[in-house]
């Protein structure tokens, strides 16, 4: 191992310094494929796993270790960063894995206590982390199963979004897992916090003097999170009719980003500021005014199969936040996404005030933005207005931008927020206070949602999105 190598592993290596067994539950399932198993197996390239790492994929059905072993290996070829498995390296990991069927409950823990004391035999005392891969409904069973096979004492346990799907049922399941874990055991991912640009976020503004000083309302116009998707919804029909794009991504990853954004500066970089910071902030969005959230339903939707044909759910969101902090107070955080748009984009820009005096009178609205491309490996650019070269006195606008996978390697989000949760590093997830206060903020629009506006597959959306901006349009 490289001196460099062994340095990574020491920070990456469990609170305790021991083994770690890693339960995922729902290893069957979608995210599971697409995303757990491969950012797992790119922690075990990257030698980002640490020394006795032991896998066990939990499910109702029984398959073999050997069966499990190839969904995992195809699941790594169609999913994967780079899409190959090299021999070696598939051996070494493919040893650590194991299948313990017969689902897995509070009467019946099917065959996961026998396999977990195998897998203990073979390393000794590991930290156990439990993922919650599961459909949501699911998770309040899991977790007394957790506790009541005697499993959830020192454990991790991660949650996938969403954390409750509604205001009484977040209360619902953050009681019930309180009943069995401490908060300082629990993860809920949001996977926008794992993304390289994001964590670029703090740095970039705290590290500089030239950000630091204009993170503020005297200087920033307005901030815009805007999420276009192209894809449809065709392989998770009932999933979205029962969430829309309201839930599904504004007031998770969205919140969370324009949280990143707006939060005070943190005592320091540590986990528990950074958390606290991020979190705390969410406190200060105001409620949204429902006549400053516009809806759209794309053409089509309800031909889908699974979506009812009367089905009034969201596909597009775009709303107007206000932040009531000294520092952002009348700053507008517009943020919008939706699906089956003309372009895929994840751009989070914070748009500057152009001088208030001085000799020049015209500049572009776009002529100083600070840009945060959140998609794939992420890039940061910075858009300053410029004399257009030449024997004119023209303005244009240049672009500084760094791709931030030129700088280094990054880590996909699933893998980076795995590492936290194997160091035991709590700051890129969510805290229930800040939950708590995403649903007050999001109250008035699920107690009286705006009505679809229907919107052209391949389009922008609906033109009245472009209104919620005061008609100077989105970056
Ligand atoms: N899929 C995605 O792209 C994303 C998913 N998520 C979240 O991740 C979680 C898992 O999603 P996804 O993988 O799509 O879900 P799936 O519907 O694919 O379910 C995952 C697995 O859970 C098990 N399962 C299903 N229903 C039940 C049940 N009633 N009781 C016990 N086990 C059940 C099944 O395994 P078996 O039959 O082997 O028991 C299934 O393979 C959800 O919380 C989802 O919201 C978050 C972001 C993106
Ligand atoms: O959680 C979700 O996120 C995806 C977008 O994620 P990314 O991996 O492309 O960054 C979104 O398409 C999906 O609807 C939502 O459930």
């Amino acid at each position: 191992m490289t001196a460099a190598s062994s340095a990574r592993k020491n920070t990456t290596q469990s609170g305790t310094g021991t083994a770690v067994i890693f339960i995922l539950f729902g290893s069957t399932g979608d995210l599971a494929k697409r995303m757990v198993l491969p950012s797992l197996y790119e922690l075990h390239r990257r030698d980002l796993l640490p020394d006795g790492w032991q896998l066990i994929g939990n499910g109702r059905g029984d398959r073999t270790d050997d069966e499990f072993r190839q969904h995992v290996k195809d699941a790594i070829e169609e999913f994967g960063s780079d899409g190959s498995v090299s021999a070696d390296e598939w051996a070494s990991f493919a040893e650590t894995i194991h299948f313990a069927g017969g689902g897995f409950s509070v009467d019946d823990p099917g065959r996961l206590l026998e396999v977990l004391d195998a897998a203990r035999g073979a390393v000794g005392s590991a930290q156990l982390v439990h993922y919650l891969a599961l459909p949501p409904t699911t998770f309040v069973d899991y977790t007394k199963a957790i506790a009541a096979h005697g499993l959830a004492k020192d454990s991790r346990v991660v949650y996938e979004k969403p954390f409750g799907t509604s205001p009484d049922g977040f209360r619902t399941l953050d009681e019930a897992v309180h009943q069995s874990l401490d908060e300082k055991q629990i993860y809920r991912i949001d996977h926008f916090l794992g993304k390289e640009s994001t964590q670029n976020l703090h740095v970039l503004r705290f590290a500089n003097g030239l950000f630091a000083g204009v993170w503020n309302r005297e200087h920033v116009a307005e901030v815009q999170i805007d999420v276009p998707e192209t894809l449809d919804i065709a392989d998770r029909a009932a999933f979205y009719d029962a969430t829309g794009a309201f839930l599904d991504m504004i007031v998770t990853h969205l919140f969370q980003v324009a949280a990143e954004v707006a939060m005070e500066p943190p005592v320091s970089l540590g986990a528990d500021d950074l958390l606290d910071a991020r979190e705390s902030v969410i406190a200060a969005f105001r409620p949204l005014d429902p006549t400053e959230v516009v809806f759209g339903q794309y053409d089509g939707y309800r031909d889908t199969e699974g979506i009812p044909e009367d089905s009034t759910t969201e596909t597009f969101a775009a709303v107007r936040l206000w932040v009531d902090t000294d520092r952002w107070r009348d700053v507008p955080f517009l943020l919008r996404t939706g699906k089956m748009l003309d372009h895929s984009s994840q751009r989070l820009s914070l748009v500057f005030r152009a001088p208030a005096d001085g000799p020049v009178t015209d500049t572009p609205k776009d002529g100083t933005v600070l840009t945060f491309d959140l998609a794939g490996d992420g890039a940061i650019d910075l858009a300053v207005t410029i004399k257009e070269p030449g024997s004119g006195t023209d303005l244009s606008v240049a672009h500084m931008t760094e791709q931030l996978d030129e700088v280094a390697d990054g880590l996909s989000p699933y893998a980076r927020l795995i590492v936290d949760v194997l160091r035991g590093d709590r700051s890129l997830f969510t805290r229930p206070d800040g939950l708590a206060h995403v649903w007050e903020v999001a109250a008035p629009v699920l107690a009286n949602p705006p009505a679809p506006r229907p919107y052209a597959a391949g389009s922008t959306g609906p033109a009245a999105a472009d209104d919620l901006c005061g008609g100077s349009g989105w970056i």
